[in-house]
């Protein structure tokens, strides 16, 4: 589903700033992989995900989505086949905007010039869609989303994502904002989302708990390069302090992310 083919990505490449952030990285996530991914400050894990949706082009490599070469392809055109949620709740959804309406643009993504109304019908099912989060939004569908809880919209923009189709999913620390009852209802919500409407998922967490209880395949990033990759049985075995003793082995240095690593101690 998702193939990058050394894939590097340099920021001010050819000045004395020149910073190499992806480095020479290969990568294939097949068709319904959970993937999570973890790392140490800075280990380019935005990065990747700004490279697999087009914001930013790599320096060098390859991006093939369903085996088409996406590398050069606009941010809306990938669009269509992929949803992002970044960690703060205020990014995904229009404040100002009724739910309802924040939900007719799920019937617009990826398209220049839509046409398309908002009907008894579609309001029905944006209705029934609701009642699914079981937050009683179904009620407060003329509202604007200003009023709602950060974790009643990230739910709300999980929801969107998957009503606008797309095979792929990247989760940018979707929960980092939320408080942990929230965080987890709104984890709850994706591995649903993901298993019913089988979507190949990435997710970047800095809770190494969730990037071993979720999915079923774990990286961990440093330095731009995927240093662990570990699936199934492996990845079942997986605990906090032998992620950290891999790294180490590894790296020949201890990790540093003062985020997972006050987190992982939670
Ligand atoms: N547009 C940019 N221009 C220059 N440097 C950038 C740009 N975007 C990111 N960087 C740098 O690239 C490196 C990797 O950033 P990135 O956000 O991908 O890391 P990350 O793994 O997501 O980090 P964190 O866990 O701290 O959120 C950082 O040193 C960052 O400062």
């Amino acid at each position: 589903m998702i193939r990058l083919q050394d894939l590097n990505c340099t920021f001010h490449a050819g000045t004395p700033n020149a910073k190499t952030v992806i480095r020479d990285l290969n990568l294939t996530v097949d068709a319904g992989e959970f993937v999570t991914i973890i790392g140490s400050n800075g280990a380019g894990k935005t990065t990747l995900f700004n490279l697999i949706s087009g914001t930013l082009t790599p320096t060098s490599g390859k991006v093939l989505i369903k085996g088409e070469d996406v590398t050069g392809q606009p941010e809306y055109r990938r669009a269509r086949t992929m949803g992002r949620i970044f960690q703060d709740p205020l990014a995904g959804t229009a404040s100002n905007m009724t739910l309802e309406d924040n939900m007719m643009i799920t019937c617009k993504k990826g398209f220049k010039w839509p046409v398309i109304s908002l009907n008894r019908k579609r309001r029905a099912y944006f209705c029934d869609q609701l009642i699914q989060l079981r937050m009683g939004l179904e009620s407060r569908m003329k509202e604007n989303v200003s009023t709602l809880s950060g974790g009643q919209r990230q739910a709300l923009t999980l929801l969107m994502m998957v009503l606008s189709d797309p095979d792929i999913a990247l989760l940018d620390e979707h929960t980092a904002a939320l408080d942990p009852r929230n965080a987890a209802i709104v984890m709850d919500l994706t591995t649903r989302f993901v298993t019913e409407h089988r979507l190949t998922t990435m997710m970047i967490t800095h809770n190494m708990n969730h990037a071993i209880a979720f999915g079923n395949r774990l990286l961990m990033m440093d330095a731009g390069e995927v240093i662990i990759d570990v699936s199934g049985a492996d990845k079942d075995k997986l605990t906090v302090p032998k992620l950290l003793e891999m790294f180490s082995t590894i790296r020949r240095k201890a990790f540093e992310n003062d985020e997972v690593l006050l987190g992982a101690e939670a």
